[in-house]
């Protein structure tokens, strides 16, 4: 048997470029192996008929963790989707199947058959129009696991940002900037990129909320109220480097960039278009704080792109690579 790690790759919406990008991971094995075996949790009827339509000749096969891997194979565990899914057609009859992919990922993940899992791009709104409340992997993954604090952290193109507040509706994020959480996003970053990336006292650069950093409180209270007090307790209490509250519209400079090892924003788009503009289609997605390791693509399922063959799965090996590195550290 195989010594490798095994990767589980899950397809995620079965009409995005999802199925694409996994049936791509063929090219990126024979260019250079992976230092670890893939699978990839999907429909095999699913990867065959966008094989098919992409004009790719893939050879699928169901996974058996005792048969060793072959380059011209790919290794799929198959999870049967309710209806055929077509390419660029969101259908909410599948959406219990993608959410069921996760949950046997995780469960692989979490009995040891998995060192990993990397997720390729699902579609929030479709799951939720299926009358099942999601609002994104890192949510669903830390409820699963019973982890009342994971952190969202975007990786590419020299940056790492971090966000305190994910998925919510912008009017609800300066109420969600807390101390608490702020503080244990804080602890989970500073942990975190001693664990994953072997930074052991990482250099954390901490956003502002209001427009410059507040400008004394005349622009907004939450940096004097809130994250000032915190990022001083957390040095002093627990030693941790903290650069901040910084404004963020200048903290995206080279200069200031390169007094930390990561970015925590308060928001997503305060931070995430920096990142994406500086690696978009390179970039990768990792969940902090999790009891397993958990990478994925930066970006979503381009329902405009699916069955074109204009798909990059250039994040996707990204993430697989990562999700191996932190696997094996
Ligand atoms: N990891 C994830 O599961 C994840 C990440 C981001 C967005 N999403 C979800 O995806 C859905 C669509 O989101 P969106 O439209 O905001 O973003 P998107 O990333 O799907 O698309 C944005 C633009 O980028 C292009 N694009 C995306 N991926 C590409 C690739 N691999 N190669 C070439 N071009 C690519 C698209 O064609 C589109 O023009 C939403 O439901 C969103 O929540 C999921
Ligand atoms: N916020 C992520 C992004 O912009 O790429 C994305 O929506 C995926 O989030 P999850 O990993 O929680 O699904």
């Amino acid at each position: 048997m195989s010594r490798l790690p095994v990767i589980a790759v899950t397809v995620g919406e079965p009409a995005g470029i999802g199925p694409d990008i996994c049936l791509r991971l063929l090219d990126r094995v024979r260019q250079a192996p992976f230092a670890a075996r893939i699978v990839v949790l999907a429909d095999r009827f699913l990867l065959a008929e966008r094989a098919a339509l992409l004009g790719l000749p893939v050879s699928l096969r169901d996974w058996e963790a005792s048969q060793p891997p072959r380059a011209d194979t790919l290794d799929v565990l198959h999870l049967p989707l309710a209806v055929r899914a077509s390419a660029g057609r969101l259908n909410a009859a599948n959406a219990p199947q993608v959410l069921a992919m996760l949950d046997r990922a995780l469960a692989g993940c979490r009995s040891g058959e998995f060192a990993a899992m990397v997720t390729a791009p699902v579609h929030k709104g479709v799951i939720n129009d299926a009358g099942m409340q999601f609002t994104g992997h890192t949510e669903y993954l830390a409820e699963q696991t019973g982890t009342p604090r994971v952190v969202m952290m975007l990786a590419g193109g020299g940056l790492r940002v971090a966000l305190v507040t994910t998925h919510v509706p912008l009017k609800q994020v300066p109420a969600a900037v807390t101390p608490a959480a702020l503080e244990e996003t804080l602890r989970i970053l500073h942990r975190e990129m001693g664990r994953k990336y072997g930074i052991s006292r990482p250099r954390i650069l901490v956003a502002g909320l209001n427009p410059h950093a507040g400008e004394g409180g005349y622009l907004g209270r939450e940096e004097i109220d809130v994250i000032v007090p915190v990022l001083e307790r957390l040095r002093a209490e627990e030693g941790m480097n903290l650069l901040g509250p910084l404004p963020a519209d200048t903290m995206f400079s080279r200069s200031v960039l390169a007094r930390g090892d990561c970015v925590l924003a308060m928001y997503h788009d305060q931070g995430l278009p920096v990142l994406k503009y500086a690696s978009f289609g390179h970039g990768i997605n990792v969940t902090l704080g999790l009891p397993i390791i958990r990478t994925s693509v930066d970006h979503g399922t381009a329902l405009d792109l699916a069955g074109s063959g204009q798909a990059d799965p250039g994040s996707l090996f990204v993430a697989i690579e990562q999700a191996i590195e932190m696997a094996c550290r």
